[in-house]
């Protein structure tokens, strides 16, 4: 597996797989792999002939409060973890080389609608940077297809908006959620818990089970919710929401039968997202 730094090369690089008519497959990503980021690559290998990661801790998706300084960097495990999954070609720019003018002076991307409310109502401007670092990435590499994480639905929601209404010629496949053997969500920041605070974690997850248990047995949506995070409160998480949307997110009706459960909740500094999809009855 090659790592590549800088614009001109990767772009050298990639003509050289498209000419040879290649179907290049893209996996994005912020580094500190575990196995949700490997499931990322495999679906990448099933979907084209080369698969392309990227590593890159995106400022512009942060905010002033955030962890950017704190996020894991873990470059040569991450680089022996891709080669391992069968990765062909890193992307690992700095931000110099992704942001030449710099953060304030750069172009940004807005998918209004599906970035609000849920994680962009807690993280304003969240999903902005992500559009715009996902909009370079896609000119950058051209991808046929782009393999995403379900653990961060709202992410793929507005990704495929994306897509669709900037027209990029991308296939997006969304990556069923890779979790610990308690039902944890894999994800970089576990790291950041304590061992009694990750010995709670799996609660998150229990909660959406139990809540999906309960509202596909007809029980009435706003208690359910509202027992759930009182729940999730007298366990000493701090959750920023607990919702039911439909599966494109819309606001839940008596006609909505498929939905979705998302959760993001603080235990202490670390900000843990999860959900689960369950059927409501007639
Ligand atoms: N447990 C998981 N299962 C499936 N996909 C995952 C999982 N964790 C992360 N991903 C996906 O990997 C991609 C890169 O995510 P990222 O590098 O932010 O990892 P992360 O572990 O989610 O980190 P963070 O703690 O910052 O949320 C995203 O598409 C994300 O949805
Ligand atoms: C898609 C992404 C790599 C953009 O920085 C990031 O939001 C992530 O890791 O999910
Ligand atoms: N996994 C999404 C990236 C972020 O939390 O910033």
């Amino acid at each position: 597996m090659r790592t590549l730094r800088d614009i001109p090369e990767l772009r050298e690089t990639l003509g050289a797989y498209r000419r040879r008519g290649q179907r290049i497959a893209l996996v994005p990503t912020m580094g500190n792999l575990h196995a949700g980021h490997l499931a990322l690559v495999e679906a990448a290998r099933r979907h084209g002939d080369v698969v392309v990661a990227t590593i890159f801790v995106n400022p512009l998706q942060f905010g002033p409060n955030e962890d950017l300084d704190a996020y894991p960097r873990t470059m040569v495990d991450d680089q022996a973890k891709l080669e391992e999954a069968g990765c062909d070609l890193l992307f690992a720019p700095d931000t110099a080389m992704l942001y030449p003018r710099g953060m304030d002076e750069q172009t940004r991307v807005c998918v209004p609608a599906v970035s609000e409310g849920l994680c962009g109502g807690a993280r304003p401007g969240h999903f902005d940077g992500v559009s715009t670092v996902v909009s370079i990435l896609f000119n950058l590499v051209q991808p046929d297809t782009a393999c995403f994480g379900e653990k961060d639905y709202q992410q793929l929601a507005v990704i495929r908006k994306l897509v669709e209404d900037l027209h990029f010629p991308v296939e997006i496949v969304g990556v069923p959620i890779v979790r610990a053997e308690d039902g944890l969500a894999l994800s970089s920041r576990n790291g950041y818990l304590a061992p009694d605070q990750r010995a709670i974690a799996p609660l998150l997850y229990q909660t959406l089970c139990e809540l999906r248990d309960a509202l596909e047995a007809g029980e009435p949506v706003t208690a359910s919710l509202g027992a759930g995070l009182a729940r999730l409160r007298e366990n000493g998480f701090e959750p920023d929401y607990l919702e039911l949307r439909g599966l494109d997110l819309a606001p839940v009706d008596e006609s909505t039968r498929d939905a979705v459960l998302l959760a993001a909740a603080r235990l202490g500094p670390t900000r843990l997202i999860d959900n689960l999809t369950l059927t409501l009855p007639r």
